[in-house]
């Protein structure tokens, strides 16, 4: 079995008098698919952004590829984010005023390509994910499934090493959820991406290779992997 890409341990997080995490563990190996599931409030979100560096654990390490996040300064764990995650959420959150492909081409232009190179890569996105033909529509002229796909295209654009995925298909259809999936776990798959991926629907879960429950702030047992 490969050493974790990804892991976090004991992880304790307060919010005011809301105890999000309560010695939450969780490791995600390379290329592996993980769901992280659990019922409203149980801390899963929270879960997912301490493990992404974009909140910090009250207690607790998260660690990356050998490489303490807790230990970085803000701004290497800004850049560490852009390198090496991807992310998705639920609604898109496309840049509305720019056409899919500079959507999709805006990791790579943030990491300092060249728009041509940056806009080649975006290309070769679409065909991959049923996009084809839909490279200059604007995000509001595409429907809700196209668009979490257009978000998928633009978080493994940049080749990340992991894809944080929280409740991608919560607004679509299951018919759009299932494409959306199968689209997101065989392009994750090809790339060697490994993905943690939020989500209360058993169906979305069964894409995954493991599933992890968190109830009360605390990963279940079960879902805890040796590190
Ligand atoms: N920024 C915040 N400020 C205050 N409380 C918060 C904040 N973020 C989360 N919480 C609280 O922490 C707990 C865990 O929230 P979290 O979003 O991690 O749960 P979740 O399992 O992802 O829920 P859901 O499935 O409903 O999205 C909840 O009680 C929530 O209200």
């Amino acid at each position: 079995m490969s050493d974790p890409v990804l892991y976090a341990d004991g992880l304790y997080k307060r919010f005011g008098v809301t105890e999000a995490l309560r010695g939450a563990s969780l490791a995600v190996r390379r290329g592996e698919i993980v769901a992280v599931t659990g019922p409203s409030g149980s801390g899963k979100s929270t879960l997912l952004h301490c493990l992404a560096g974009i909140l910090a654990p009250d207690r607790g390490e998260v660690v990356f590829d050998g490489r303490h996040l807790e230990r970085l300064r803000d701004r290497d764990r800004t850049v560490l984010r852009r390198r090496s995650f991807g992310f998705v959420f639920q609604f898109g959150q496309l840049v509305p005023e720019l056409p899919a492909i500079e959507n999709v081409a805006m990791p790579m232009l943030l990491g300092g390509a060249g728009r041509r190179a940056a806009l080649a890569a975006a290309a070769a996105w679409f065909p991959r994910l049923g996009l084809d033909g839909l490279q200059w529509r604007l995000p509001g002229e595409l429907s809700g499934g196209q668009s979490q796909r257009v978000a998928i295209a633009r978080a493994l654009v940049a080749d990340p090493q992991v894809l944080f995925a929280d409740e991608p298909t919560g607004a679509l259809d299951s018919v759009a959820a299932d494409q959306v999936m199968e689209l997101l776990v065989d392009a994750a798959r090809r790339a060697g991406t490994s993905v943690l991926l939020v989500t209360h629907e058993a169906r979305v879960a069964a894409f995954a290779d493991r599933s992890v429950t968190v109830r009360d702030g605390r990963a279940a047992a079960g879902g805890v992997v040796a590190a």
